[in-house]
């Protein structure tokens, strides 16, 4: 965002989404705003104003919503964010139209946000030359030989508890190889990876592509899939398989004690890699274990602890570690999802009875990276038998 640059003036309880990873952003002395956060009820208000973007994003979320029998449309009701309708709202005094939508990122503590741009053509049929080269001449490596790129992402570092934030200049320098490592970091894969992290993004991505693979309506130029987990949440079950697969290699190699298959997930090592975060944020720390283990595990050691001060402190922590995960995303099963977003080019398709291979090209190379990773993760967590 524009750091230091005024804010217009919004109405109470709007303010900017902190959490946008990807997209536009207030500019001075222009109409562009980014997106906004409705306090009142946590919804995100994407502006509209932009000409003919906003129309067609708008026709886009109510053709769904309004979508009963179409075998293309109905599918991506569960896809796409909570439509809520749209609205004008007074931005310095000026009626600005915006589109309401459910927060991907609902009751998350630590949201970890990844934006993936879909297919090698990121051009609308309406662009004008200038346009089209602009978008051509972006992200290229990674959009030629996988039909995606990552304009942005923020994570919540496991290792160092802080909010890593990677914006377009890192992932305009991804090529095919390193788009992994961009991949490794957004999964907190230092620590390990995370099988049920992975099969949550799993089970959503090949609901994509198989709606992707037939769909005969629409052409999607420029939408993302919007990946977000809370890395909340990661931590207890990170913590879990290591454990269990700890005591499984210790079974199977009780006589020479060797704990191996352990150790966290290596990066790919290549060379040209990307420039670091651009902004780092310190968040609060919290003890890593389910919150009833955690409250359990406090009771457990109470009655054997005679410092007072060390007493009062573990319950202090127990407190607002519970309190936290009370009002967050431990309310529910699911901790991570992939949702289709930014329909502002998307287009009827041309030739009718065809499918749109560029959007495809894309879902299907976030596929095979996904199922790349648990492949490995299978690998990982496979009790290893020591060397004798
Ligand atoms: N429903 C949502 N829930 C949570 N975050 C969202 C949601 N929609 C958008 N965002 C955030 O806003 C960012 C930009 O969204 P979107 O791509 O729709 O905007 P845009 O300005 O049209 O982007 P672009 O400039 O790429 O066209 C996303 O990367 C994400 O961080
Ligand atoms: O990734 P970058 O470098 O930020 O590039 C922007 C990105 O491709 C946006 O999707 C696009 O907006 P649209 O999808 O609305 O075209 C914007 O075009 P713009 O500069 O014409 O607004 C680009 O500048």
């Amino acid at each position: 965002m524009s750091g230091d640059q005024p804010y217009p003036v919004f109405p109470e309880g709007v303010q900017p989404l902190e959490n946008q990873v990807a997209g536009h952003t207030f500019e001075q002395g222009t109409d562009i705003l980014g997106l906004l956060k409705n306090l009142d009820d946590g919804s995100i208000l994407k502006p509209a104003g932009k000409v003919l973007c906003g129309v067609r994003e708008i026709k886009f979320y109510e053709t769904i919503q309004a979508a009963t029998t179409e075998k293309d449309l109905v599918p991506l009701k569960e896809f796409i964010p909570g439509y809520k309708g749209h609205l004008k709202l007074p931005i310095d005094g000026k009626p600005v139209e915006f589109i309401k939508l459910a927060d991907l990122t609902h009751g998350m503590l630590e949201p970890c946000i990844m934006d993936v741009k879909i297919g090698c053509r990121t051009w609308d049929p309406l662009a004008t030359p200038e346009k089209r080269k602009a978008e051509e001449s972006k992200y290229q490596a990674c959009k030629r030989n996988l039909g995606m790129c990552i304009p942005g992402f923020q994570v919540y570092s496991i290792v160092n508890g802080r909010r890593m934030r990677y914006g377009k200049e890192y992932g305009k320098k991804l090529t095919e190889v390193t788009v992994k490592d961009a991949f490794r970091k957004f999964l907190n894969a230092d620590s390990g990876l995370c099988r049920q992290l992975l099969m949550q993004f799993l089970s959503d991505l090949w609901n994509i592509q198989k709606w992707a693979r037939t769909q005969t309506t629409y052409r999607l130029y420029s939408s993302s899939v919007l990946l977000v987990y809370d890395a909340r949440r990661l931590k207890p079950v990170l913590q879990y398989q290591t454990k269990s697969l700890n005591s499984s290699s210790a079974k199977l190699n009780n006589s020479s004690g060797n704990l191996s298959g352990t150790s966290p997930a290596h990066s790919s090592g290549s060379s040209s890699r990307p420039s670091s975060p651009t902004q780092v944020v310190p968040v609060g720390t919290d003890s890593g274990v389910e919150p009833l283990q955690h409250y359990y595990k406090i009771q457990r050691s109470h009655s054997t602890m005679n410092n007072y001060e060390e007493d009062m402190k573990a319950m202090r922590e127990n407190y607002v570690f519970m309190r936290d995960n009370l009002v967050g995303s431990y309310e529910s099963k699911v901790w991570a999802s992939a949702r289709m977003i930014d329909f502002a080019h998307a287009f009827p398709a041309e030739e009718p009875g065809t499918i749109d291979t560029n959007y495809l090209q894309g879902i299907e190379s976030l596929v095979r990276i996904f199922e790349e990773f648990l492949k490995e993760c299978e690998a990982q967590n496979a009790p290893k038998q020591g060397v004798a």
